[in-house]
């Protein structure tokens, strides 16, 4: 927060709860803009990180600045994602807690792009041993795998996550990373045999047929060209093949080896996407009877081989359903567009289950096997809020995920505000929000939610159809607040809903969705004579995805929207269970263009992310709150009661501190070890006070230290002027004394040389008194002369 206040008056304020007009979206954007130009790209809302995606490299995710966030109080440095990730790491080590990082965002936001970095982070500051370094390469490794079968260029981003993924980083109590465990969700199947215009297929295809050696496409009977196969066409994507489908290949390589994926593994997993690409190339004509016959046996001669099933078996469950009349069981041929059907669909299902395969895969070589408790940091990259022309099932099962996440959202924090409001014996009045509980219990109320209903139509006997569906919804929640279709709409609405459609009012905005095979794509149904076929694979991974399946689906299958809705119950109440952080990821343009701030688009997303009642939130009960110790370390100088040292209780400190700096009763509340101030301009108007204080306690000090300096150097120079006197006075009285002593013994001797010969008194010689006295210059005729004449 300190580093907030310097910095608010340089770009905009670097935590939105300190914007004066903290109602105003388009201040907000304004602050956002402002920053973004600057390539500031992180703001926060209390913890709370927004991020906008520069779409450029940008030189803040080095290993030094890794370095100068690690164990560095939150607010002290400019918003990071390392700050969170910090944060995070740092209460976990010390409360021994769980945490998670939700990562949120609309599709290009750059969620997943965060997620690593903060992967890196962990990976780079996090204490390690070279055993735990195979962890480390393992946690980090495992995303390249699952962006090869999970991510795929779309419209809206190049490598766009087509699933959603949880990763749980386990720790040790010395806070090494020492496992991990990856939930995925929903991936888009439907996309093995779509896509749209100008989008891709799952990267893997690509990167296999563009980055495999000869030898393996001459093993899976695959060409290099992706245009020779269908399934790789349907967007009819103008560059086919993406600069980094080499050397991505290269890499997903070396993370299978790095997690522990066999040879035999390898072997059957490139068989499956092999099988895939050869299903998409088959083609059936009708026969005489109007029945699907397969036109060329190439193909399914491949797959055959690859999946290890039996040729003509193959051949006849492909065109063939399987239906059980009273107690026999019938072979009923199917017209071409079934089969055309039942061939997609075993591309899509097989597909499907790898992805879940791999998943458990990368899991079983991230887990720790060890039973000591860890603690653990969960990464949550979960799709946005999707809005596009036509929405189908996938569009309604990801805002569906994105009312719950709001919803935990909204909880967790009002609760946390509240709870510390509690706990500091603070009242406050809670501000009114949107409770979205409306529209998840819309969706997902037992019987009655559309969830419900859509399951009741797949299921039930007779022939249910999309709209028969669609009139069970009118019927069973027809009066719903935020559910409406063109029958039920007003005159002026009706014109925007097709026959087809529904329409919910989300807490993001309106969404219409087409309810035109809702029923299949909740269904996902597999004629049972292909299951029996791929249960039969010799292939280990159809083999076990599809007996696994069928032994879990032995009552009754689970429909796709049911276990969607199961793993979203569950995912929250592991979420629930752990504290919070959150990153809100916006896309500043459609175009990938890095400074393009488009404010229509940006202003669509602050609403439906919720950022303004998120800051509404923060602000409704106070700006800023600060534990009292740390309040007064800072501003303590503003008062001459706690200047330079109170040593009282804080809590006394800050309340002399306040009064004396005129703080008004409603701009303030004292809680048991903080201090609350309601309003961003109480905030900087003492922290301005502290700006001017410290100028003047700089000059001061300065003025001091000068002097201090002077002083120092006259009382250095009078000592020596004072050495520098004495010494030359000694030298005088000792040359002086000398002089003497040497006239005096001279005329002795000159004495002694005239009276009696004694041996005592013996005259020294000239010469050896000239050696004792004066060695070097004695000249006895002139000294003895000068000695005389100085005795007068
Ligand atoms: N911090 C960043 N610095 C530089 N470029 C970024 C950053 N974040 C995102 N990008 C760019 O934006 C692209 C899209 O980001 P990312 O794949 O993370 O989006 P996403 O929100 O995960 O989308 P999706 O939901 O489709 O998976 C990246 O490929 C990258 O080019």
């Amino acid at each position: 927060m300190e580093g907030a206040l310097i910095a608010r008056d340089r770009v905009g304020v670097q935590d939105f709860v300190l914007l004066d007009s903290h109602t105003s979206e388009a201040a907000f954007l304004n602050n956002l803009r402002k920053r973004y130009q600057e390539n500031l790209i992180y703001t926060y809302i209390g913890t709370l990180l927004v991020s906008v995606n520069p779409y450029k490299e940008l030189d803040i995710y080095t290993v030094t600045q890794m370095q100068l966030y690690r164990g560095v109080n939150f607010f002290e440095l400019p918003p990071h994602l390392y700050a969170i990730a910090d944060n995070a790491y740092r209460v976990m080590c010390s409360e021994y807690n769980n945490h998670f990082i939700l990562i949120s965002g609309e599709s290009g936001a750059g969620k997943t792009e965060a997620s690593k970095k903060i992967l890196q982070y962990y990976a780079v500051t996090c204490p390690t041993t070279e055993q735990l370094q195979i962890v480390r390469d393992r946690l980090l490794l495992s995303n390249p795998v699952l962006e090869a079968f999970g991510n795929a260029k779309t419209l809206r981003n190049d490598n766009s996550s087509r699933f959603g993924k949880y990763m749980d980083i386990q720790f040790d109590f010395k806070g090494a990373p020492v496992g991990g465990h990856i939930l995925s969700y929903l991936i888009e199947k439907s996309r093995v045999v779509h896509q749209n215009h100008g989008e891709r297929n799952f990267h893997i295809f690509y990167q296999l047929l563009e980055g495999g050696d000869k030898d393996l496409l001459c093993w899976l009977g695959l060409e290099r060209n992706p245009q020779k196969y269908a399934y790789l066409i349907q967007g009819r994507c103008a560059k086919v093949f993406s600069i980094n489908d080499k050397n991505d290949w290269k890499i997903v390589r070396k993370a299978f080896s790095i997690i522990d994926f066999t040879e035999k593994d390898l072997e059957h997993l490139f068989g499956i996407v092999a099988s895939v690409l050869h299903l998409g190339n088959i083609q059936f004509e009708e026969d005489s009877n109007g029945h699907a016959i397969i036109r060329d046996g190439t193909q399914i001669k491949w797959i055959s081989k690859l999946l290890g099933v039996h040729l003509s078996i193959l051949q006849e469950a492909l065109t063939h359903r399987k239906i059980e009349a009273r107690s026999e069981e019938v072979l009923s041929p199917l017209n071409v567009d079934l089969a055309f059907c039942a061939r997609d669909a075993v591309a899509k299902a097989i597909y499907g289950r790898t992805f879940t395969w791999l998943v458990n895969k990368i899991n079983g070589s991230l887990a720790n096997k060890d039973s000591t408790r860890k603690t653990v940091i969960g990464l949550l990259d979960i799709y946005g809020f999707e809005v596009l022309d036509t929405n189908s099932f996938e569009q309604f099962c990801i805002n569906y995920c994105n009312e719950k996440l709001q919803q935990l959202l909204i909880e967790m924090t009002l609760k946390a505000e509240q709870e510390e409001y509690e706990l500091e014996g603070i009242e406050w009045e809670p501000i009114p929000y949107f409770n979205n509980k409306i529209i998840c219990d819309l969706v997902e109320q037992k019987h009655k939610g559309i969830i419900s209903i859509l399951d009741e139509e797949c299921l039930r006997p007779g022939e249910a159809t999309d709209l028969s569906f669609l009139e069970k919804l009118e019927e069973k929640v027809g009066d719903h607040a935020h559910f409406v279709t063109r029958k039920l709409a007003d005159q002026k609405t009706r014109k925007s809903i097709d026959w087809v459609d529904f329409r919910l009012l989300h807490y993001a905005g309106e969404v219409t969705y087409c309810a035109v095979g809702f029923l299949e794509k909740n269904n996902d149904l597999l004629y049972r004579n292909l299951k029996e076929v791929l249960c039969n694979s010799k292939n280990g991974i159809i083999r076990d995805c599809f007996l696994l399946s069928e032994l879990d689906n032995r009552r009754r299958p689970e429909t796709v929207a049911t276990q969607f809705k199961n793993s979203l119950t569950s995912l929250i109440e592991i979420l629930m269970s752990k504290e919070p952080s959150y990153v809100r990821c916006i896309k500043p343009n459609e175009n990938k263009e890095p400074g393009k701030f488009d404010d229509y688009l940006i202003r669509h997303q602050v609403k439906y992310l919720g950022l303004m009642e998120h800051l509404r939130v923060r602000r409704a009960g106070f700006a800023y709150r600060r534990k009292y110790e740390l309040f007064l370390q800072r501003y303590k100088s503003l008062c001459p009661a706690t200047w330079p040292h109170w040593h009282g209780p804080a809590a006394e400190g800050v309340e002399r501190l306040i009064k004396h700096i005129g703080y008004k009763p409603e701009e303030y509340k004292l809680g048991r070890t903080k201090i609350f101030i309601r309003f961003p301009k109480t905030l900087f108007a003492t922290e301005d006070a502290f700006e001017y204080r410290k100028h003047l306690l700089v000059s001061r000090l300065q003025a001091k230290y000068k002097g201090c300096l002077g002083k120092r150097a006259y009382q250095k120079k009078r000592k020596a002027a004072i050495k520098l006197e004495a010494c030359w006075r000694g030298a005088l009285a000792r040359k002086e004394a000398k002089k003497r002593m040497w006239a005096v013994q001279i005329i002795r001797n000159a004495a002694c040389a005239v009276q009696l010969p004694h041996e005592a008194q013996r005259p020294r010689s000239k010469k050896r008194l000239g050696q004792e006295l004066a060695p070097a210059s004695f000249h006895p005729g002139r000294d003895i002369r000068d000695a005389t004449e100085n005795l007068h």
